[in-house]
């Protein structure tokens, strides 16, 4: 994970630290104008306003809304168990020592532990071969204990990641990554297996919070294969009307201003500032950004892509980094295993 430098977003006219924001320079420079579109004249009259008007966003706690959907799936592992016996498996494939990898992977099977999901793992050294990875890719799909299988992401750059992708049984893709399951997932009346993690925690906490996102202008920032682009499949499946951001996107303030819901997954520390959102907007924030700080005993802290002080005076509701959309990523993966497990056996 990248080191972001993050700008002091306590003032709100503060535009530097996003000028270093590669390819979302245009969003930094419109936004004073933005500022002064706000205020009736000048910084100190925008500082009034809003601290006259201030009100604090509703915190959508990810936390507590995935022990909640933990606790459920533990119920229903245990019905499988004592009326078919049957206890859903996860295989985790990791390649290579970034630590992050490993620690992510760590939870997730500590979270499989708890749920009384028995988990599966294949390690490979970072030389791996990909014939080495199809092999035990190809043994997973054959087995019969494993009902999903995730490669953790990145994998090394001499690895063909989509050949890898392609490779998991479609019936097993618990991270919704196959191409058939997203292609399924974009075309209407298409029902995908599984969908991707992420995209998926975060749509079901604006469920769980009875937020409505039919006839909405909903927004994502990002575009990536595992969250931006199915988020935004998911919310216009949902009937939300879509609008992608990304680093071409010529006026990205502007447009996230338009939107009743934001979800930001573009991997840039305090990119999404107050003034980009409308006044009571839902804002979903899936960054995970480190930053330095000595104080803590890792030596960094985590922060999203949004500027939680001034997002949090304008939203109606906010999700915080920690705590937000990353406990909901693994409560789904969960879910998708055992959704997996019951389709595989036909329980209801
Ligand atoms: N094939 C694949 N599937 C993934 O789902 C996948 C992946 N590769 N590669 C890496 C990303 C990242 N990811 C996270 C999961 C949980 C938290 C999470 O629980 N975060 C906690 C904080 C954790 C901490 O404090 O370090 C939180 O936000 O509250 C974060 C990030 C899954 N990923």
């Amino acid at each position: 994970m990248a080191t972001a430098v993050i700008p002091d977003c306590s003032s709100p006219a503060t535009t530097d630290g996003l000028l270093n924001f590669r390819g979302f320079r245009g969003g930094a420079v419109h936004l004073r104008q933005s500022v002064s579109f706000r205020s009736a004249k000048s910084t100190t009259t925008t500082r009034l306003m809003v601290m006259a008007c201030e009100t604090s966003a509703k915190v959508i706690d990810g936390k507590s809304v995935a022990k909640q959907i933990r606790d459920e799936i533990t119920e229903k592992v245990s019905r499988m168990k004592e009326t078919i016996n049957v206890v859903p498996g996860l295989a985790v494939v990791l390649v290579g020592e970034r630590k992050d990898s490993q620690t992510y992977v760590r939870n997730k099977k500590k979270a499989c532990e708890a749920v009384g999901i028995k988990s599966f793992d294949a390690s490979f050294p970072e030389k791996c071969t990909e014939e080495e990875l199809l092999k035990c890719i190809s043994e997973f799909n054959s087995d019969p204990l494993v009902h999903g299988i995730l490669v953790q992401l990145p994998l090394p750059r001499h690895i063909n990641e989509e050949r890898i992708l392609d490779s998991v049984s479609i019936e097993k893709d618990v991270d919704g990554f196959h191409p058939l399951n997203i292609g399924r997932l974009a075309m209407r009346d298409r029902e995908p297996l599984l969908v991707p993690c992420t995209p998926k925690g975060a749509i079901e906490l604006l469920h769980r919070y009875g937020i409505e996102i039919k006839g909405k202008r909903a927004v994502v920032i990002g575009r990536s294969n595992i969250v931006g682009t199915p988020a935004a499949l998911l919310l216009q499946r949902e009937n939300a009307s879509v609008s992608i951001v990304h680093s071409y996107t010529k006026n990205p303030e502007e447009v996230t201003r338009q939107a009743d819901i934001v979800i930001s997954a573009a991997g840039h520390a305090n990119l999404v500032r107050g003034c980009w959102i409308k006044p009571g907007a839902v804002v979903i924030d899936v960054g995970i950004n480190t930053v330095d700080d000595p104080e803590r005993p890792r030596g960094y802290r985590l922060v999203g892509d949004v500027c939680y002080e001034e997002v949090s005076k304008i939203a109606s509701a906010l999700t915080p980094v920690p705590g937000g959309v990353g406990p909901m990523t693994i409560a789904m993966l969960l879910s998708n295993t055992l959704d997996a497990a019951m389709r595989t056996h036909s329980f209801k």
